[in-house]
């Protein structure tokens, strides 16, 4: 084994000799073929009958066949391989589904329906997007997946995001990216009048269109070496000690870590007359073929609860499995540790206390025009109002300007964005310009966002970015909207920075043409919120996205939080001589020390009265007030919004079920607004840059300690003073045991007298039925999937009639059979079926 050492700053790290082993025996981006079992594959009518009835053949078994044999083995191919129409396609259940891999009949059914609901131009699901516009506060369709099922597959399978595909947006798919897709000059010379028939009208043309002298003198570079920016800092390099663990440990237990959207492909609209199961899309465990081998049937009997929480919610909530027990306190120590193979040499930059830039400003002392970026790029830093470098800028940019991989731990709001697009912009400009004979010009950098909000923000990020270099195009792809336009789009448009969500960007590299060639040409890509990104719920999207571009690239890892196990698997898209550069100061926190947190533990029957209070409180306190309140599910989500809405508070809700348009026009106006309150599910935990939000409200127990940072990371952004407050119920409180080296402290519950309750119930009463009994399903099947709370089904169960009770319900809503027997909670005393 090699061991290189590093300069004085730089210290090498290496591995125990059965660390090692384990760590290089792991796969990195190199997949075993895939071998088909063709079924009736000869037969002309398949693929035909397979285009227009994909999933139903499949079920019928008239399409191709996955043959038994390792997931991997087979996904591999069918995400490289031709397009053969969607029979060969796989839907998301397929290569993920731990057991029981193949759709259900409910879910064909749906897809059939929908795909003959599409046809219709009228959809009242289209009106329905309008109206919702129109109103002020909307409410979610309740009836109308009853009668218009949702379309699956391509829509559903942007789940890389939250799989709110579903909610099909029969409007106009790209209102929001009206710069997207700014051509170059350098694809083509026409004339300027024939630029003006472009759908996309290139970006502003002010600056030299010429690439050559785009870029500045490197003589001008005055910015500080990395090591001298770091010598001070002693480095941390400390031998990794923890045990490994692996994925199937993590899998092994009932519960997987989190978000393992691949398992999602049942969809809670075949329930929806039930009452909403939310977000339920597992191709159901035991339901079907078993696709992987893997003793499933042996797991589903041993662990009857072993129903995964991403089973019964929709994808960015299914990001909800807690880990309560990683011991982050010990590992946020070693978070400057390494594992990694053999020759591995990981570069360890941690902040030090001592440092310039580690004071609590998120700005540090150097200004963009000391660093060699091109001169119009730095124009169009200026424009954007930029003129220091942020901590994590002035950290990282000399390192990816030297074309190192970089893993980069950031705290919320301290400008990771420009972080990785300032360099990568760089890296296009001094590539070769792309000339008009070219068919598919590559696309040059790709990002990866795991939202579909936050690919937006991106892609707008780097749009002013690039204000000045009109042949620089950057273009969007994400879910919710429609695959062909899209499609159309980026091949009338052909970028070189493209930012995407990772369903989407699978259906390009399987659907469109030429996408896959276009994507051999990536230098840079990029992981934002890196640590989900790696996280089990989206790996295999990202394992095979990789597999997709050059192996000879740069890579670009970013987020506020880097667990140890991210650490650990990073290798599956870094060079193992990548930095990893942590601008949390040794010593601090991961959180901003100008947010004042606190816990308040208050009876779930309190819940709805005391979210109510606080935000009084709030209101009275702060004229300007912008709060998001953060709840478990979308369903709950909903229902929130809906009191409050009743309560007369200024409130918009966000979730994976409203539809694409619906979501970027409350999420545009939020980001304007002062005086409102967002009620969200976890589609706004990460990276959504809502300036100036005064509070921070989480309802119920987070995820996991990530998406509590992450979700409090919304406000005390650019260094502005912010508030966050966690409401838990008694038995949630094991959750302050994984916080506890944070900064939250213990608050005074605010005393509700009891006209105010009584105003809650009388708003709790008029909030619809249905709403309540989809929250009620969906509270059960995210509190099922946590460890700690669903180990005791019988307990469970009352909390959950609990929960029913403080809705002002009576009885606990009637559950679907179909949907218990899911949950494992078959004849648990408390429950209702139907
Ligand atoms: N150098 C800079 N000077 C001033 N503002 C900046 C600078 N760089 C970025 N910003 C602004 O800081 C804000 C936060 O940036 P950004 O959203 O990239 O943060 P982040 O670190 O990615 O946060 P999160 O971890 O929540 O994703 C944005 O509004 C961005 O425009």
């Amino acid at each position: 084994m090699k061991t290189t050492s590093f300069s004085t700053t730089f210290m090498p790290v290496r591995l125990l000799p059965q660390l090692r082993l384990l760590s290089t025996s792991l796969p990195a981006t190199h997949f075993p073929p895939m071998k088909f079992a063709p079924t009736l594959s000869s037969s002309r009518a398949v693929p035909i009958l397979s285009r227009v009835f994909p999933l139903r053949l499949r079920y019928m078994g008239l399409g191709f066949r996955r043959s038994l044999q390792t997931e991997r083995a087979f996904s591999t191919r069918a995400f490289r391989g031709p397009r053969t129409g969607s029979g060969s396609e796989l839907p998301r259940g397929y290569e993920r589904r731990a057991g029981g891999a193949s759709k259900s009949l409910i879910e064909d059914e749906a897809e059939l329906s929908d795909w003959v609901s599409e046809l219709r131009s009228d959809s009242p699901r289209g009106r329905e997007d309008e109206l919702e516009g129109r109103r002020g506060r909307v409410r979610e369709r309740g009836t109308d997946r009853e009668s218009y099922p949702i379309k699956k597959s391509r829509r559903e399978s942007d789940s890389g995001d939250f799989g709110e595909s579903r909610r099909r947006d029969f409007r106009s798919p790209n209102q929001s990216f009206t710069r997207n897709g700014g051509i170059s000059k350098r694809f083509d010379n026409k004339s300027e009048g024939d630029k003006k028939d472009r759908p996309f009208p290139p970006r502003n043309n002010r600056g030299n269109s010429n690439s050559s002298g785009e870029f500045g003198d490197s003589s001008r570079r005055r910015f500080p070496n990395p090591n001298e920016y770091f010598s001070r800092n002693s480095g941390i390099s400390k031998r990794f000690d923890n045990k490994f663990q692996s994925d199937d440990d993590k899998e092994d237990g009932l519960f997987p870590r989190r978000n393992n959207r691949g398992n999602s492909n049942l969809k809670a609209d075949s329930f929806t007359r039930n009452g909403g199961v939310e977000g339920l899309r597992s191709g159901g465990r035991g339901t079907g073929k078993t696709l992987r081998v893997m003793d499933d049937t042996e797991e589903e009997e041993e662990k009857p609860t072993g129903v995964r929480i991403e089973d019964f919610l929709s994808e960015e909530e299914s990001d909800t499995a807690i880990s309560d027990d990683d011991g982050y306190g010990v590992l946020r120590e070693k978070s400057a540790t390494s594992l990694f193979g053999s020759d591995n040499e990981v570069s360890v930059k941690v902040l030090p206390k001592s440092s310039p830039g580690s004071s609590d400003s998120y700005l540090s002392e150097s200004r963009f025009d000391q660093c060699s970026v091109s001169p119009l790029s730095l124009k169009g830093i200026k424009d954007a109002g930029y003129e220091k470098m942020t901590v994590v800028q002035e950290a990282t940019l000399p390192v990816i300007l030297k074309g190192k991989d970089v893993l980069a731990k950031a705290k919320t709001g301290t400008g990771k964005t420009v972080a990785f697009l300032l360099p990568s912009i760089e890296v296009v400009v001094k590539s070769p310009p792309i000339t008009r004979d070219q068919k598919r010009p590559p696309i040059l950098v790709l990002v990866i966002c795991p939202t579909r909000e936050l690919a937006s923000q991106a892609s707008a990020e780097a749009n002013k970015l690039l204000k000045y270099h009109p042949s620089i195009g950057v273009q969007v792809v994400i879910g919710g909207t429609r695959l062909a336009l899209e499609q159309k789009r980026i091949q009338a448009n052909p970028c070189q920075i493209l930012v995407a969500t990772p369903g989407r960007l699978k259906d390009h590299i399987e659907n469109t043409a030429g996408f896959a060639t276009r994507l051999m040409g990536v230098k840079v890509l990029v992981l934002d919120e890196a640590d989900h990104l790696l996280d089990m719920g989206f790996r295999k999207d990202i394992e095979r996205i990789i597999s997709n571009v050059p192996k000879q690239r740069q890579t670009l890892l970013f987020s506020a939080t880097v667990p140890e196990e991210v650490r650990q698997i990073c290798h599956i898209a870094l060079k193992r001589d990548h930095e990893y550069i942590n601008t949390v100061q040794e010593g601090s926190e991961e959180t901003h020390a100008q947010v004042r947190q606190t816990h308040l533990v208050t009876p779930l029957d309190k819940h709805f009265s005391q979210v109510y209070a606080l935000l009084k409180e709030h209101i009275a306190d702060d004229v300007e007030y912008k709060v998001l309140v953060f709840c478990t599910t979308a369903m709950v989500t909903r229902l929130v919004a809906d009191l409050l809405g009743e309560l007369n508070l200024n409130v918009r809700e966000i979730h994976s079920r409203k539809p694409q348009s619906y979501r970027t026009r409350v999420s545009d106006e939020f980001r304007k607004s002062k005086g409102l309150i967002l009620v969200t599910s976890d589609v706004s935990a990460r990276g959504v840059d809502y300036p100036d939000v005064t509070l921070v409200i989480q309802v119920g127990v987070p995820a996991d300690r990530q998406q509590y940072i992450h979700r409090l990371g919304r406000t005390g952004r650019k260094g502005k003073e912010g508030q966050g407050i966690l409401l838990l119920a008694p038995w949630e409180e094991f959750f302050l045991s994984t916080i506890k080296d944070l900064p939250i402290t213990k608050g005074s519950v605010p005393s509700v007298d009891p006209d105010t309750t009584k105003k809650v119930e009388r708003a709790l009463s008029k909030v619809e039925m249905k709403n309540k009994e989809a929250a009620y399903q969906a509270w059960l099947g995210y509190y099922n999937s946590n460890k700690k709370v669903g180990r005791d089904k019988h307990r469970l169960v009352e909390l959950a009639n609990e929960f029913s009770r403080s809705m002002g319900l009576d009885n606990p809503p009637a559950i679907p059979k179909l949907v218990l027997g899911k949950m494992g909670l078959k004849n648990v005393p408390g429950l209702r079926s139907k």
